[in-house]
């Protein structure tokens, strides 16, 4: 059997509680299945930061750079507000995906059967909605220099980030979000800013030629990203991949998430591009939610976008399909049983903590 080494990097605030979850369905994996994953773990964020200053060591990055996939929580927290901005929580994972290449994000937004009446919409526009985000993740204006805060001396600051994209980084998540599609529905829509954005003149361009000179059979759309974020609540059924960069990425799969009922909801796989003689990608598996300090350490936290991540992980580092669709139907099942944590929970329903959820789709999956 191929190596199944994980790094865990549970993290801060409801990571490590969502972690928690994942990791008893690993032991049980390897107790009842034989799936031989080995598990390694390591500190980032906050945590991190208060064990040896930084916001991950160089050995957890080295364990990350060597594992076949990374579990990821979540960081950060007002514990470290006032840490200096270069080893702040954040920093963590900025550079886990910078110095593992993991440039596309995959957000896919999936409104379960059950909760089409738990979302702030009308349950006609999220009902069946499947839709995946494909987020540039190692360039945009996360990454671009300068990046400063600059005195002007004359009691004013200016604060610079600067948004800059090549075109092999437009080429290169194009054409994951074309593959993509053409095992979906077969359609893209490009959301950038090329009326205001010399970068999104480019990105418009580029994936204009991508597609006529790779992918001519799959539809193209390309909006502006403000009326994307606009129709994605008007009617978000009209989709079925989004590409898009790192900003608009991160923003328009948070308001993605609500339509499936809750940021809880929304599971990520952070790839990178396969190896030239193995095909094997580094890749990252997390949440699209962050550490949510409001309710962390309550036991309350929804760790279905964590155990989600996990079934990417299973299909796209793994290549474990029938594990990770039974995974999915696990967490479908226990909501159709109508088990709800608090984020999600509605009239008639049964509200259960996070080790509960967890235990209870584990159990599902084992069924
Ligand atoms: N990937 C990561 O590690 C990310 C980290 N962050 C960091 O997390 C910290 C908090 O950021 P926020 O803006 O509050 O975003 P957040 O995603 O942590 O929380 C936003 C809201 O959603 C709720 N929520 C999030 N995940 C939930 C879950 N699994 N179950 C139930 N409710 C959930 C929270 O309780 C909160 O009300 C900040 O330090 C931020 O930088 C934010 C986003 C991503
Ligand atoms: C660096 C992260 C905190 C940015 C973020 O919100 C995300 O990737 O979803
Ligand atoms: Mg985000």
């Amino acid at each position: 059997m191929a190596t199944r080494n994980l790094l865990l990097l549970p993290g801060d605030g409801i990571g490590p509680e969502a972690m928690a979850e994942v990791r008893k369905l690993i032991a049980a994996m390897n107790d009842k299945l034989g799936s031989g994953f080995t598990t390694d773990e390591g500190l980032v964020g906050g945590s991190a930061y208060d064990a040896h200053g930084q916001a991950i060591s160089d050995a957890d990055m080295v364990k990350a750079m060597a594992a076949d996939a990374v579990l990821f929580g979540a960081v950060g927290g007002p514990k470290w507000d006032a840490v200096p901005y270069e080893v702040r929580p954040e920093a963590g994972l900025l550079r886990l995906r910078k110095d593992m290449e993991l440039f596309a994000n995959l957000r896919p937004a999936i409104c379960y059967p059950a909760l089409a009446s738990s979302s702030s919409l009308r349950q006609e526009v999220v009902e069946g909605l499947d839709i995946l985000i494909v987020r540039e993740l190692t360039g945009g204006v996360y990454f671009g220099e300068p990046k400063q805060i600059i005195d002007l001396g004359n009691g004013q600051k200016r604060g610079v980030d600067t948004q800059v994209y090549d075109t092999f980084e437009i080429e290169r998540i194009s054409g994951v979000a074309f593959e993509l599609a053409r095992t979906r529905q077969n359609r893209v829509t490009s959301m950038e800013k090329r009326n205001v954005m010399k970068s999104g003149v480019l990105w418009n361009e580029v994936v204009t030629a991508t597609h006529k000179a790779k992918y001519a059979d799959v539809k193209l759309d390309h909006m502006l990203a403000d009326a994307g974020g606009m129709q994605l609540v008007r009617w978000p059924k009209q989709f079925d991949v989004i590409v898009t960069d790192n900003l608009f990425g991160d923003m328009l799969s948070d308001v993605a998430a609500m339509l499936t009922g809750s940021l809880g909801m929304l599971p990520s796989a952070s790839l990178g591009a396969p190896d030239a003689l193995t095909g094997k990608r580094k890749a990252l598996y997390e949440p699209v939610h962050g550490s949510a300090p409001d309710i962390a350490g309550q036991g309350i936290a929804n760790p279905i976008a964590m155990i989600a991540s996990f079934a990417m992980c299973l299909r796209y580092s793994f290549n474990m399909v029938a594990e990770a669709d039974k995974l999915e139907a696990a967490i479908a099942a226990v909501l159709d049983d109508g088990l709800r944590t608090k984020d999600i929970m509605s009239e008639g329903k049964t509200e259960v903590g996070t080790t509960q959820m967890g235990d209870a789709i584990i159990a599902k999956f084992f069924a």
